[in-house]
């Protein structure tokens, strides 16, 4: 039987990252963080001049996911979701926090 992918979302800061990868280590999931992912690959398209970052290519990130989310087995990170295409997921979580929590935790980043 093919093993889940899992789709981890919500804000940045929310804990998608920790827990992503303690899911890993734990069940043998192979964690994908898409962040890193595309800077890795730099799966960008322009700069925001406006929140000072480079603009992802969701395209070219789905190109890049397809073949391995056909396999299953994989745990994905990312703080968007609307691109990812909604079959690769078995299931999707949303993580949440209380938002002065959040506060404390990016006014460190
Ligand atoms: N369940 C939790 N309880 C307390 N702190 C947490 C929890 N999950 C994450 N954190 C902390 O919050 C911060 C942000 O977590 P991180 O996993 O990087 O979030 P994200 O990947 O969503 O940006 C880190 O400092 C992390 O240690």
């Amino acid at each position: 039987m093919q093993q889940p992918n899992i789709l981890l979302t919500g804000t940045p800061g929310v804990g998608k990252t920790t827990l992503g990868k303690e899911l890993a280590s734990r069940s043998g999931l192979k964690y994908i963080n898409v962040g890193d992912l595309a800077k890795e690959g730099q799966l960008y398209d322009g700069y925001d001049e406006e929140y000072g970052c480079p603009i992802l290519d969701e395209d070219r990130v789905v190109d890049e996911l397809e073949n391995q989310m056909k396999e299953g087995g994989v745990i994905i990170d990312y703080h968007g979701c609307d691109f990812f295409p909604e079959r690769w997921f078995h299931i999707v979580f949303v993580l949440r926090t209380d938002n002065s929590v959040l506060y404390k935790r990016l006014e460190t980043r």
